[in-house]
């Protein structure tokens, strides 16, 4: 189903990826909806970052393609967003690292100061906006990480373990904020090794396995009844690889 006024879905159809002399992804169909987030799990070295990555474009696929199913964005607008696991930030103020993708987007001086404030109270960050960003705790620039993509108002926001290197009171903060950016209409999809943090934040759940999809079902129906005997034994915490 096309969503109302965004580009989505967005439509992954047979993605191969090597690197290394090694196939990190193969025959990989997923459709992305508009709708509560898609959270990507799967053992460590699946392949979840890879996917994301190609997902938003950072990567290429050797073979398969990606599209988006709905109508163009207007010139400027950029349709995704990332955040990864460690945010890389400008030598700058808090404030100043949110503005300066919104300068390259195109956006003029007043749109770039509204949206940076308002991106800015989402994440808790308005009284902090002068300091320097590097000085802030590593919840801190994570949450710096999400304004500055949360600014650029895209349709889809990718999120790389994000809370990967934060104890549980800056996960939380994080998983609240991302909660927010959802139910305000941004369409989520990030990866976790987190079982955790999935049953928290899924509305629907993909489990890849050894670089394949293996399942691709809603939340509730993922959690109390895998398909597949890898799902199975990676909910009830047994090793799988
Ligand atoms: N550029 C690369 N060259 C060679 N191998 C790579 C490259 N990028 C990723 N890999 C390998 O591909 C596999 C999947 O990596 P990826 O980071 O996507 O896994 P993941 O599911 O996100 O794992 P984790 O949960 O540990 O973060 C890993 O074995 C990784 O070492």
């Amino acid at each position: 189903m096309r969503a109302p006024g965004t580009g989505l879905p967005l439509v992954a159809e047979r993605l191969r990826y090597a690197a290394g002399g090694v196939t990190i992804l193969d025959g990989v169909s997923l459709t992305i909806e508009a709708g509560p987030p898609t959270l990507i799990i799967g053992p460590n070295g699946a392949g979840k970052s890879v996917l994301l990555r190609l997902l938003h474009g950072l990567l290429r696929p050797d073979t398969g393609h990606i599209a988006w199913g709905g109508p163009a964005a207007p010139r400027g607008a950029p349709r995704g967003a990332m955040v990864f696991q460690r945010p890389v930030l400008l030598r700058r103020s808090v404030r100043a690292n949110v503005l300066y993708p919104l300068g390259l987007a195109g956006l003029g001086r007043a749109e770039r100061a509204r949206r940076a404030d308002a991106a800015l109270a989402l994440v808790g960050l308005a009284a902090l906006a002068d300091r320097p960003a590097r000085r802030l705790s590593g919840g801190e620039q994570q949450r710096l990480a999400l304004a500055r993509a949360q600014a650029l108002a895209p349709e889809l926001l990718f999120l790389d373990e994000p809370c990967a290197s934060l104890d549980p009171a800056a996960t939380r903060a994080v998983e609240e904020i991302a909660t927010a950016i959802a139910a305000a209409g941004t369409k989520i999809v990030m990866t976790t090794h987190d079982l955790g943090q999935a049953r928290r934040l899924a509305g629907e759940v993909v489990f890849l396995h050894r670089g394949r999809v293996l399942e691709q079902a809603p939340a509730q129906r993922f959690f109390a009844g895998a398909v597949t005997s890898e799902a199975a034994d990676f909910l009830r915490g047994a090793l799988v690889w």
